[in-house]
């Protein structure tokens, strides 16, 4: 069974859109098949997968989305692009921006990339979707397609009153066209070794939004090697693989997929 996780946090700068590649680039390393999906106007996470020009590219997120409410048939692989590293693409640019203003005039709207996503996700382990920072129809269109979410907050920041409303709209997507939507847990990122910060904020975290907000055991440290990577078009493993960082998403990758084996588990005890 595939599983589609949407990267979110209406909060700009986070580390969603480099947790996206080297959580997805470490699942290929265990030997899972993997499409990213660039849900973000900005194209950071086409550019930092080495198509540094996003607005080049012709075929994006928008344009098959925008065949998906014109009824218009897809190309196999329409618009997926292939990463050195074992990962595919489906690309984004500026115009995912137009794609939120025509998306409220459509009907059934919170569904169109869940419509895409139903055929093309057969062919991977995971899809992950890197969701811009804002809670708009694109986003809620991602929250609306995945199985769960994973919410990276930076270490650094009290974040009291973005999650709450985070919180609220996965919440509205539960209630309105998702009922299944789970929270995959929050990532702690950047964690400044030197500080206990981290410890404080998940304890605030639980104590404010409940035992139910899992939080990752893994924190992703602050590196500055991190931060040159999405030059490189590389992943962390690639570009500095003896690292904290890489080790740190190398834990991660491993919690994502033992979340999973677990859930199977419990499931399969349900269904008898
Ligand atoms: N662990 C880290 N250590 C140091 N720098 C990091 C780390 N993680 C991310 N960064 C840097 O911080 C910046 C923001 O990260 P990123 O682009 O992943 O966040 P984002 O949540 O996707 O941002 P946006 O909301 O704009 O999409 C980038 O320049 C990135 O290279
Ligand atoms: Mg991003």
């Amino acid at each position: 069974m595939t599983k589609v996780i949407a990267l979110a946090n209406q909060k700009g700068g986070v580390g969603k859109t480099t947790t996206t590649v080297n959580l997805g680039i470490g699942l290929v390393r265990h030997g899972k098949k993997v499409l990213l999906v660039d849900a973000d106007a900005q194209g950071n996470l086409t550019d930092s997968l080495g198509w540094h020009e996003p607005d080049n590219l012709h075929k994006t997120l928008a344009t098959v989305m925008g065949k998906i409410i014109t009824d218009e048939p897809l190309q196999k692989r329409e618009g997926i692009l292939h990463h050195a590293e074992g990962i595919d693409l489906l690309p984004a640019n500026i115009e995912l921006s137009a794609m939120e203003v025509s998306l409220v005039n459509t009907m059934s709207r919170e569904t169109i990339m869940r419509n895409y996503l139903e055929e093309v996700k057969k062919d991977y382990d995971y899809v992950l979707i890197d969701c811009m920072p804002s809670l708009g129809m694109v986003t809620v269109n991602a929250l609306t397609a995945a199985d769960s979410v994973l919410i990276p907050v930076q270490a650094h920041y009290l974040p009291a009153k973005g999650m709450s409303q985070l919180l609220q709209t996965i919440s509205r997507v539960k209630r309105n066209t998702n009922p299944d939507l789970r929270i995959e847990g929050v990532l702690l990122t950047m964690v400044d070794g030197r500080t206990n910060l981290s410890k404080d904020i998940s304890f605030i975290l639980r104590r404010d939004f409940g035992d139910k907000l899992k939080v990752f055991k893994t924190e992703i440290p602050m590196a500055v090697k991190v931060a040159e990577t999405s030059a490189e078009g590389k992943s962390i493993y690639e570009y500095d693989k003896s690292g904290r960082a890489a080790a740190a998403y190398e834990a991660l990758t491993k919690e994502v997929m033992r979340n999973g084996k677990q859930r199977e588990k419990h499931q399969a005890g349900l269904s008898r």
